[in-house]
């Protein structure tokens, strides 16, 4: 469905140097650096995945995700959705696939959304049958029957996303590009977000790739996960091998009926990760796990017991540190003049 080999998007932008005199002169005599935002990528994806597309700031997700939907020329490589070349934005392709910005709205901000929904319809000249089956799909599933006739800006930020994804969905297409739809949303609407985009995946086979922050929404969501680090691929495949590969210790999480002195968590062995208000948190390796639990359960008061993996925010931040880590020896260890990827 999606094919991206070789990708590279590189901007080039002006360098301002600093003081007024350096400025003023920099407006005759400008110098340019390069910003290589995608650096050569290269990825498949079936139809019907979702797959989660992350990396730190910068990484290069929004970038990749404009150039998969048409607005961006890349610099480098091919790429095709559906068997369309996203940058000639042909009508068809259009009708296929949809990008929604958390970060940015498509709802005309004096308007209330059934006139953009409306607007939508003849846009992407969605038959009237078609269009008020899924208007009724939406509203019942977004519950937005009371929002949609009031003026977007009067809506809250939870209500106008809820709105900003029906508006998107209007003409069903088979490929969304997301990009932190559930940004600065509180739990429960992220939670609703995330359950009405897994419905629509599973009932229309949609194709999805979604950027997030948020880790809940990835484990929620994305059994396969990309992740890119400036501008270049550092991993693609399973979260749950991920997990393992990064974190493969486990967190054995034990409730106490009362608080226990700190000295009697050491013999079971692992490492204390928290311990506080009659919980403690150890992380011990995975084959010592069921001795650790042994020694728990016959040494302390315990009254609740779970074996977890270690947060998911835990694990990409090691993998991050793990990437600079390595890209910093590499600096090290090239010779001066030669070029480091970056
Ligand atoms: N129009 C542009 N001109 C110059 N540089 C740009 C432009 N757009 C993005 N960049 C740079 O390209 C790099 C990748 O940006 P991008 O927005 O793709 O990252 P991201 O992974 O989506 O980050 P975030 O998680 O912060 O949204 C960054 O260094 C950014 O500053």
């Amino acid at each position: 469905m999606i094919s991206v080999r070789g990708l590279r998007k590189h901007y080039k932008v002006h360098k301002r140097p600093p003081g007024l005199k350096a400025a003023l002169r920099s407006l005759v005599h400008r110098s340019y650096t390069t910003v290589k935002a995608v650096d050569g990528i290269s990825f498949d994806i079936r139809p019907g995945e979702r797959v989660g597309f992350l990396g730190p700031n910068g990484a290069g997700k929004t970038t990749t995700l404009k150039v998969l939907s048409g607005l961006l020329h890349p610099s480098d490589g091919e790429v095709t959705v559906d068997g369309h070349v996203p940058r000639l934005r042909e009508e068809a392709f259009l009708k296929k696939i949809m990008l929604v910005m958390g970060q940015k709205q498509q709802l005309l901000w004096d308007l209330p959304p059934a006139e953009t929904f409306e607007l939508n319809r003849a846009i992407y000249d969605v038959p009237r049958a078609q269009y008020k089956q899924t208007m009724d799909e939406l509203i019942a599933l977004l519950e937005i029957g009371d929002l949609i006739g009031k003026p977007t800006r009067q809506l809250s930020l939870g209500e106008r996303m809820k709105c900003e994804l029906a508006a998107a969905l209007i003409h069903r297409p088979r490929v969304l590009f997301l990009d932190e739809p559930t940004i600065g949303l509180d739990v429960s609407m992220q939670a609703t977000m995330r359950t009405f985009i897994k419905d629509y995946n599973e009932k229309y086979g949609a194709t999805l790739i979604l950027t997030s922050h948020y880790m809940d929404d990835v484990a929620a969501l994305c059994p396969r996960v990309i992740v890119i680090d400036k501008g270049l691929l550092s991993y693609d495949g399973s979260l749950d091998a991920l997990v393992q590969r990064v974190r493969p210790e486990k967190r054995v999480v034990l409730r106490l009926s009362e608080q226990v002195d700190a000295s009697r968590l050491a013999p079971l062995g692992g490492r204390v990760v928290t311990h506080e208000a009659g919980t403690a948190v150890l992380q011990v390796r995975q084959e010592a796990v069921n001795a650790t639990i042994s020694r728990a359960l016959a040494g302390l008061p315990v009254t609740d017991l779970t074996v977890e993996n270690a947060p998911l925010e835990e694990v990409m931040s090691e993998l991050f540190a793990e990437n600079k880590a390595r890209r910093e020896a590499a600096a090290h260890e090239a010779p001066a003049g030669e070029s480091v990827p970056a």
